[in-house]
């Protein structure tokens, strides 16, 4: 039985997620959509969703699906994770999904907290901040699909609610967990339906865990979890784990698949190319799934290795992923770039890759559909947010390790250091 039920709007958010637990002690699995059948055995049980864009309406009635599935194996709390960049559009969906969620839960509140500092995503004064830059200035008002144009998150999400929003200030959460605790009694006094919580270092993250232990709903992004399997040790249903996060061994060969435009992802690119067959795709000069596809197969032939990866790549600068939208519009390039990227996972997976990394989560999103993954057991972690998994597609019975990879997470070299 699950003690934590969790719910992500994002196949790659659903890993950090599920990696922020395993370093906190529990078992984790992450379940791909909404389960038909039972949930797997473990201490946490994530349901990711692929329900960041897709129509208001959609993610609400998948997420509720979610909840009651967590609700029907006994979770004890539900986690709505979103990203740590609060990325949305005006229409939601983390308002409405978060509201829905709240509402079948009787919560009557809860925190809104995406902080995440070891990668450098900071709250202060309800401003969310990606290193030294406001949100808006750090290159997220240029995602694809969900441009983030407002650093002030209280607006963000007063936007996307119909309750109101309120603040949990540095100078609170900065005193620990009863003076939080004695905040949010304000706030639910106030009728506050939400309030962000500023959270600097990993110590706020920890004291907001602890004065939530007793919240039906909690919402944010993976940081907000670090507290929470304490809060189960400590009321003596988490038993002490040691190997959380120990995956079956697999071998075989390697590769990169890579659809987010993020800097990061640009930048691990930008490295590759030096130094592994690198092919990166350009999907304004031939916006043909099906073409891109068969350039991929091509180009593959006699480059994979056990021992390096090969990348492909479809990211594009955001003067070029701007001139894909204008020719096709910002779904529509989106959903062919991904086409494209599920369908070479699969080639890649058929030639024998059992070692893939996927970077994007939208990006993930389509590969893992593609594959017909429907769970993953969460191993270790190859950098901050980014485990590798363990899964069992149809056309790789025998297993294969996945490493789903958010666009803007890992080191300039984590393609590389992914597989060494
Ligand atoms: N060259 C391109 N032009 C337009 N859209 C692109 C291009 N390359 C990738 N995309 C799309 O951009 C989106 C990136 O989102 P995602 O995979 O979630 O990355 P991230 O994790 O950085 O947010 C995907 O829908 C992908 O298909
Ligand atoms: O919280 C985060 O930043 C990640 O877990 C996440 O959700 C990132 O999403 P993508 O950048 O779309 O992979």
């Amino acid at each position: 039985m699950p003690l934590l039920g969790c719910i992500a709007d994002d196949f790659t958010g659903a890993t950090d997620l599920a990696s922020t637990l395993v370093r906190q002690g529990m078992r984790a699995v992450q379940v791909i959509g909404v389960p038909t059948g039972p949930l797997p055995e473990a201490d946490a049980v994530i349901i990711a969703l692929k329900s960041r864009t897709i129509p208001v309406g959609e993610a609400v009635a998948q997420s509720l699906a979610a909840c009651e599935a967590l609700l029907a194996a006994g979770a004890k709390q539900i986690l709505f994770k979103y990203c740590s960049t609060f990325d949305s559009t005006e229409a939601g969906n983390i308002g409405p999904v978060a509201e829905a969620l709240l509402k079948r839960l009787d919560g009557g509140f809860a925190i809104a907290c995406p902080a995440f500092p070891t990668n450098g995503r900071t709250i202060y004064q309800g401003h969310l901040f990606v290193g030294p830059n406001l949100l808006n200035e750090s290159g997220m008002e240029n995602h694809p699909l969900t441009p983030m144009r407002d650093a002030n998150l209280v607006r963000v999400l007063g936007r996307q609610s119909e309750g109101s929003v309120g603040l949990i200030p540095f100078t609170v959460v900065e005193q620990g967990a009863a003076a939080i605790r004695h905040e949010v009694t304000r706030l639910r006094d106030a009728n506050r339906r939400f309030a962000i919580a500023d959270a600097i270092t990993d110590a706020h993250l920890m004291a907001l865990g602890e004065a939530c232990a007793n919240h039906a709903l909690i919402t944010g992004g993976s940081g907000i979890a670090m507290g929470l399997p304490e809060n189960f040790r400590r009321a003596g249903l988490l038993p002490a784990r040691a190997d959380a996060g120990a995956l079956p061994e697999v071998g075989g060969l390697c590769a990169v698949v890579a659809g987010s435009c993020s800097r990061a992802t640009l930048g691990q690119i930008g490295l590759a190319r030096d130094q592994v067959p690198t092919l990166e795709l350009d999907a304004l000069a031939t916006p043909d799934a099906a073409t891109l596809i068969g350039q991929a197969r091509d180009w593959m032939a006699g480059k994979l290795d056990a021992a390096r990866p090969i990348v492909i790549a479809a990211s594009g600068t955001p003067e070029r992923v701007a001139a894909l939208q204008a020719k096709l519009g910002r779904e529509a390039a989106g959903a062919l770039v991904e086409e494209a990227l599920a369908g070479i996972a699969a080639d890649l997976v058929a030639a024998g890759v059992r070692r893939l990394v996927v970077a994007g989560g939208e990006t993930s999103g389509a590969v893992v559909q593609r594959l017909g993954v429907e769970a993953l057991r969460i191993g270790a972690e190859i950098d901050p947010g980014v485990p590798w998994t363990h899964a069992t597609p149809a056309t790789a019975p025998e297993g294969m390790h996945l490493a789903l990879k958010s666009g803007n997470f890992g080191a300039r070299d984590f393609f590389l250091k992914a597989f060494s």
